[in-house]
């Protein structure tokens, strides 16, 4: 069944070489701007796989228990709730272990959305599961990844017009990032690639807009030259420690008008939030995220301003 406002899916909005016209419908010109609507997944079916090196650490010591990662996700829920963004959900498949994170599977633009590909086989699927979801969504898809792999995590839009993409070769490969680079240039952005190690899975991990100007970032495992590239630009940054970072403390969600979603024992990360008068929802993500993600990889902006 599609949504009775369904009327703009179309399988590939892009126009080669640019020019593409951004939707009317769905507005997303950057990652800070309010939020209205967020695409999420179900945990109904989430399983803790080997994935990376983080999740097998906690795999190897302290399993997620799933009941409780549940009730932590219908937490985060709530929360999107309570700040009056509209929550659209990827319709669960017992096949998608991963399907809760729905950073990946695809990527929201000015454009449509791009479908990703998938580098582990146990979430190719959730590429699939996205198609339908937006064509339910009557959003056009704008592009789709066929020259390596590209996971969303690694789609990181900075401000309007200007996207850091993230390559570690495990998930994002150089092709992938490539490809997707080479359409956003043609559409008129910067566009900067990232090569990572692969143990950060993604550039999400490490670097997260927060506002306009304002972005949490990791010194201690990102290059300096994005540092310096984001002051540049006239951004202020917060640092996040490491340890905070690699339980996923950095990685939130703007919902825009000084409203954050933020994982509670990213302490420093909140208390600087708050300290610049944000609204924090501080949550606890700490069984989900044994699972190797954090609350903006569990998210995909679908409309923001
Ligand atoms: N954007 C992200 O960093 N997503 C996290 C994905 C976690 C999942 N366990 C994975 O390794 O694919």
């Amino acid at each position: 069944m599609l949504d009775k406002t369904a009327n703009d899916f179309t399988i590939q909005a892009r126009i080669t070489g640019g020019g593409t016209a951004p939707m009317q419908n769905w507005r997303l010109p950057n990652e800070t701007d309010p939020l209205s609507d967020v695409l999420l997944g179900s945990p109904a079916h989430l399983k803790h796989l080997a994935t990376s090196s983080l999740s097998r650490k906690h795999l190897r010591e302290d399993p997620c228990d799933i009941q409780v990662a549940q009730g932590q996700h219908a937490e985060m829920v709530s929360a999107y709730e309570h700040f009056g963004v509209t929550v659209h959900m990827h319709r669960p498949e017992p096949e998608l272990p991963m399907q809760v994170y729905a950073r990946d599977s695809s990527v929201m633009t000015p454009y449509g959305a791009i479908i990703t590909a998938m580098s582990q086989w146990w979430r190719r699927g959730e590429n699939y599961a996205a198609i339908r979801t937006y064509e339910r969504l009557g959003i056009p898809i704008y592009d789709m990844v066929t020259a390596g792999t590209f996971e969303g995590g690694d789609f990181n839009v900075i401000e309007e017009g200007c996207v850091l993409i993230g390559c570690g070769g495990a998930r994002t490969n150089e092709a992938g990032a490539r490809q997707v680079a080479g359409w956003f240039e043609d559409e008129g952005w910067e566009v900067k690639l990232a090569f990572i190690d692969e143990y950060y899975v993604h550039i999400d991990l490490m670097v997260v807009p927060i506002a306009e100007k304002l972005t949490a970032v990791c010194t201690d495992c990102t290059d300096p030259w994005i540092v310096d590239w984001l002051k540049g630009k006239g951004h202020e940054i917060i640092d996040v420690p490491f340890r905070d970072t690699m339980n996923l403390g950095c990685n939130v969600m703007s919902l825009g008008n000084g409203r954050v979603i933020a994982p509670e024992r990213s302490k420093t990360l909140v208390e600087a939030l708050r300290a610049r008068g944000f609204e924090v929802a501080a949550i606890d993500t700490a069984e989900i995220s044994k699972t190797g993600g954090g609350i903006h990889c569990m998210a995909q902006s679908l409309r923001r301003g």
